[in-house]
């Protein structure tokens, strides 16, 4: 006979599940446009698994719908059909103000154009989502703090957007997407509006840091040499989502 409890066994048993289970799941997504009497499909039954640690690359022509992934993935766009599910829950059923909290709380996002608050400073602007969470704000401070120095962006903490590189704002918008700790980050074309050196320096600190972080990543890029140093390299075909 097995010294397991039948409380231990439940324990295990879902500890297993746990492991296997996608943290994100796309299942059949569809996602359309409407534009006047017509429709574009720009998601059309699209599926994909994202396990915690994973940093995906997704690389498409340009209008394949990378963003429209993105978005709906995120939490910020609702399907038209099929289940985004976070943890084997799935999410279309949850209320607006549900579905806002669960980003606010598990998800990052980091753009091509950085959208850091002019007036603030670089600590400033890793601080806000923090307070906003209702962190007191040494802590939020302090954790920004951190971020940056890991960043390599130590020596930049009281500059102001307009008083920083291209490269340096984006790592400032990186740290930001990360200060809530979220456990997934979604890129969109991170590095586009930089030149090749700058762009390869940012592409390897968000990885490392996603890496490091232990969350699910999937960056949308052009870039098929920074592409091809990730975990995995998915792209949309016909609005579904295929590995490279
Ligand atoms: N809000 C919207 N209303 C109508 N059509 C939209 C909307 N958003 C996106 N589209 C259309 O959906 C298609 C996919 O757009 P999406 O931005 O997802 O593509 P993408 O692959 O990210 O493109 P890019 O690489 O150029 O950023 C495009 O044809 C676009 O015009």
């Amino acid at each position: 006979m097995s010294d397991l409890s039948e409380d231990d066994a439940a324990e295990a048993f879902e500890a297993a599940r746990d492991e296997r289970m996608p943290m994100l799941l796309l299942d059949r997504v569809v996602r359309r446009y409407r534009q006047g009497a017509d429709a574009l499909e720009v998601l059309s039954g699209a599926s994909m698994a994202l396990h915690a640690g994973e940093v995906v690359a997704l690389v498409a022509p340009s209008g394949t719908g990378k963003s429209t992934l993105l978005h709906v993935a995120g939490l910020l766009e609702r399907p038209d059909g099929g289940e985004v599910y976070l943890d084997g829950e799935p999410t279309s059923s949850l209320s607006d103000d549900a579905r806002t909290a669960l980003r606010r709380n598990e998800v990052g996002f980091v753009y091509q154009f950085h959208h850091l608050l002019p007036e603030f400073s670089a600590l400033e602007n890793v601080a806000l989502p923090q307070l906003i969470r209702g962190l007191p704000a040494p802590q939020a401070r302090e954790r920004a703090s951190e971020l940056l120095s890991y960043l390599g962006l130590g020596h930049r903490l009281s500059h102001r957007p307009a008083e920083l590189s291209g490269g340096e704002q984006q790592r400032v918008a990186i740290a930001r997407a990360v200060a809530n700790a979220p456990r997934l980050l979604f890129a969109d074309e991170p590095t586009g509006n930089l030149d090749p050196v700058t762009s390869a320096h940012v592409f390897n600190t968000l990885t490392r840091l996603a890496r490091a972080s232990g969350l699910a990543a999937v960056v949308a890029t052009h870039n098929l040499d920074l592409a091809g140093t990730l975990d995995r390299r998915i792209t949309l075909r016909d609005g579904q989502i295929v590995d490279l």
